[in-house]
């Protein structure tokens, strides 16, 4: 067989309009072992969207930021691939890295540059020409504007961790990864940053975040990976996992409150609350029957009166708690 029908293949073959669009970032089999024997990271396959917020989630020590300083090309991988944007990420690393801002946990700044300074110096540090007009909207958009001629060491600590941020966006990457962006900053800041992270995934920003303040990630995230001793156990579309995951709680507030639960309901998950005026029912969002108009005919039969009642969904903290508990 001549060797160019081989070759012509793939281009006479149609698009096919129905393959998902490549991912922005592409982890490979990746793993890593330190220096002194640990391995951090144990054959890593994830694929990052272009355009959502995917949070990683995972407990101390679980290998999140090893993840991410592999990406940004800070630590060699032991085996794998990884590319942002196409470019691997260790034979093309300065292609790579233009395309990525990193805000790493700890606040590394001059504390004796201002503001100005050192934003437009981390866009010259990726070889990008000087353009103010860019530097103005970002610390307009991070609300520094006011505080561009001022000193680092003059700035409180949310300011400060803003500006790690800036410079993070100075250089125009089309992937931010921020590590723990709200660690120690108050609600309302807080509140503020992921106004600000919405913002700039509506201007076409990859973002991911890793965080202990699982609210953070149920607010904010399209996707979820969760991350656990070095292995991704889980990733999924935040709300698909909630409603996948996510048990739903009744709760009946009793006219009369009940010492304990009567034998007839037995075979219910139920539980008794505030001293016995409150009766909680768990259920599977999932199952076919969820058991609730059972259970009120059964209450009915037994007299049970309530006042009122309410559902409530698990929340993503939860959600998270057993599935890192479940791995051994
Ligand atoms: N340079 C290093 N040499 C040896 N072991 C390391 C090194 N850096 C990290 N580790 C180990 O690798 C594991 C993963 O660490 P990593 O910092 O990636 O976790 P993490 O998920 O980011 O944790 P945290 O939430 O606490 O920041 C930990 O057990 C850590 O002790």
């Amino acid at each position: 067989m001549p060797s160019d029908t081989l070759v012509q293949e793939p281009a006479a073959r149609p698009p096919d309009a129905a393959a998902p669009p490549p991912g922005i970032i592409s982890v490979q089999g990746l793993s890593k072992t330190y220096a002194g024997g640990f391995q951090a990271l144990k054959n890593v396959d994830l694929e990052i969207r272009r355009g959502e917020i995917f949070a990683l989630l995972g407990p101390n020590g679980a290998g999140k930021t090893t993840l991410i300083s592999a990406i940004c090309g800070l630590i060699n991988p032991t085996t794998g691939r990884i590319l942002a944007d196409g470019h691997d990420v260790v034979r093309d690393f300065r292609a790579a890295r233009k395309k990525i801002g990193l805000v790493p946990q700890e606040i590394s700044i001059d504390m004796f540059e201002t503001v100005w300074a050192t934003v437009s110096f981390s866009r010259g540090v990726f070889g990008k020409p000087p353009d103010p007009a860019h530097i103005e909207k970002v610390l307009k958009d991070l609300s520094l504007w006011d505080k561009k001629d001022a000193k680092l060491l003059a700035l409180s600590g949310g300011m400060k961790r803003r500006v790690m941020i800036a410079k993070a966006l100075s250089h125009e990457p089309q992937i931010l990864f921020l590590d723990e962006p709200t660690a120690g900053v108050d609600v309302e800041l807080r509140r503020g940053m992921w106004d600000m992270v919405r913002g700039l995934r509506a201007s076409g920003v990859t973002i991911i975040l890793t965080t202990h303040y699982i609210e953070e990630a149920e607010e904010m995230a399209d996707r979820v990976g969760v991350i656990d001793k070095g292995q991704i156990i889980l990733v999924e579309e935040k709300t698909a996992l909630m409603k996948k995951l996510g048990k739903k709680q009744l709760s009946l507030e009793l006219v009369e409150p009940l010492a304990r639960l009567p034998e007839a309901l037995a075979g219910y998950d139920l539980g008794l609350e505030n001293d016995g005026r409150r009766l909680v029912y768990a259920f599977d969002t999932q199952g076919e029957r969820t058991g609730v108009t059972r259970l009120l005919r059964d209450l009915d039969a037994l007299g049970l009166r309530f006042t009122d009642m309410d559902t409530k969904q698990s929340s993503l903290e939860e959600i998270f708690v057993s599935l890192v508990r479940k791995t051994p």
